[in-house]
């Protein structure tokens, strides 16, 4: 992976790694709420620049979105030594990634992330990508950014949902790697005096993970607990006005069910699947899931990217602490864990 610099002093680092490449061209890639309150921090540190700017939100993780990056990449002439930065949440690192990776067949790009949750998570990796047609990032590649520069002076501004939201990845990393802070956090919920260290600490456990398995040929799949009954959540809420969720609150989500299923499998004690229950809720509140709604949820599950052919494979917990990946699971017990979610 390419360098990585965490604290509240790196932006005169990235000044000097946008000096000393000496990129043709750079533009910064922002939404309506990075400009307002993450740009006037970077730019004293930016040689000369241009902006693009999308709207911010999960909605405009589209194709029609990147039609318009590509459009003003291109009105811009940017060429393969010009550097797009995306200074912004994970809509804007996945979405830029994306469009900077195929644009003239890749151009560089430097992350970076503004919320939590990008800075924990979707900044580290070098998976882009973008949704299409609801489904969660269905299209996308593989694309390790020039350098990551995580600020968490940034998160100063963020709206408390949107650090939740962040906070789930946190969690997940803790249920997967990291059993001891679990156990520490979970008395104290969403409160912390030392982001950077949680920072540190997480981007610590998917900087390894992602180490072991770049390109998710099985290890990485850890990093997927959550997420197939997530992101079928994610994807079905979104398509519905008015009920849309975040990613890390359809996380916590699918946290809880397939905690249920590791539990149901032998593979968690109800003792551990009760904390991770009462954890969860001292954060989130219940995402309302009407039982009309189960059924569709679980048919998204099939579009997962773990699946092979027509079996769904969920990353489980075998104990607090350590994941399992490639565990088969029918259309019936994800409605079944979404049933027990349902009942809490
Ligand atoms: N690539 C990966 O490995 C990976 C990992 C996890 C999640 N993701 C993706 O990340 C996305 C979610 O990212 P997110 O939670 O950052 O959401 P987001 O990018 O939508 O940002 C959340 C909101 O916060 C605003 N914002 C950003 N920084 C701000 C700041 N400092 N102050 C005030 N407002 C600010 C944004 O404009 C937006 O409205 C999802 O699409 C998810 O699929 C990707
Ligand atoms: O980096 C990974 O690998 C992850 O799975 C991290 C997830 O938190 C993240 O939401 C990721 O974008 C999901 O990837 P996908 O392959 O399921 O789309
Ligand atoms: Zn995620």
């Amino acid at each position: 992976m390419n360098p990585l610099y965490i604290g509240t002093n790196i932006l005169p680092q990235l000044a000097d790694f946008l000096k000393n490449r000496a990129f043709s061209k750079i533009a910064i890639l922002l939404d309506e709420n990075t400009l307002l309150h993450c740009y006037p921090q970077l730019k004293p540190y930016l040689p000369a620049h241009h902006l693009i700017q999308i709207k911010s939100g999960e909605a405009h993780k589209t194709l029609a979105t990147c039609e318009t990056i590509w459009q003003q990449m291109t009105d811009l002439n940017l060429d393969r030594w010009s550097v797009l930065v995306n200074l912004g949440g994970g809509v804007i690192g996945d979405m830029g990634g994306f469009c900077a990776a195929v644009f003239k067949r890749g151009l560089y790009f430097v992350q970076v992330p503004t919320t939590l949750l990008a800075q924990v998570d979707a900044s580290v990796g070098g998976k882009t990508g973008i949704d299409f047609h609801g489904l969660k990032n269905h299209l996308g590649v593989y694309k390790e950014p020039q350098a990551v520069f995580i600020n968490p002076d940034f998160l100063k501004t963020l709206p408390q949902r949107e650090l939740k939201s962040g906070y789930a990845e946190i969690i997940k990393h803790w249920l997967i790697a990291d059993a001891a802070t679990f156990e520490q956090q979970r008395f104290v919920g969403l409160f912390t005096e030392n982001w950077e260290q949680l920072i540190r600490q997480s981007v610590t456990i998917k900087s390894e993970v992602v180490s072991a398995d770049p390109l998710e040929g099985g290890y990485r799949k850890v990093l997927n607990f959550g997420h197939t009954v997530g992101h079928a959540v994610e994807s079905y809420l979104l398509a519905k006005p008015g009920s849309e969720v975040l990613h890390g609150e359809a996380v916590a989500v699918g946290m809880l069910c397939e905690g249920w299923l590791s539990k149901e499998k032998g593979l968690l004690t109800e003792e551990e699947l009760s904390k991770i229950e009462v954890f969860i809720f001292s954060v989130y509140d219940k995402v309302n899931l009407a039982f009309d709604d189960l059924k569709p949820i679980v048919q998204l599950a099939l579009q997962d990217k773990k699946n092979t052919n027509a079996t769904i494979n969920c990353t489980l917990l075998q104990g607090i602490g350590k994941a399992v990946y490639d565990q088969p699971v029918t259309l019936p017990e994800i409605e079944a864990s979404l049933r027990y979610y349902n009942l809490l």
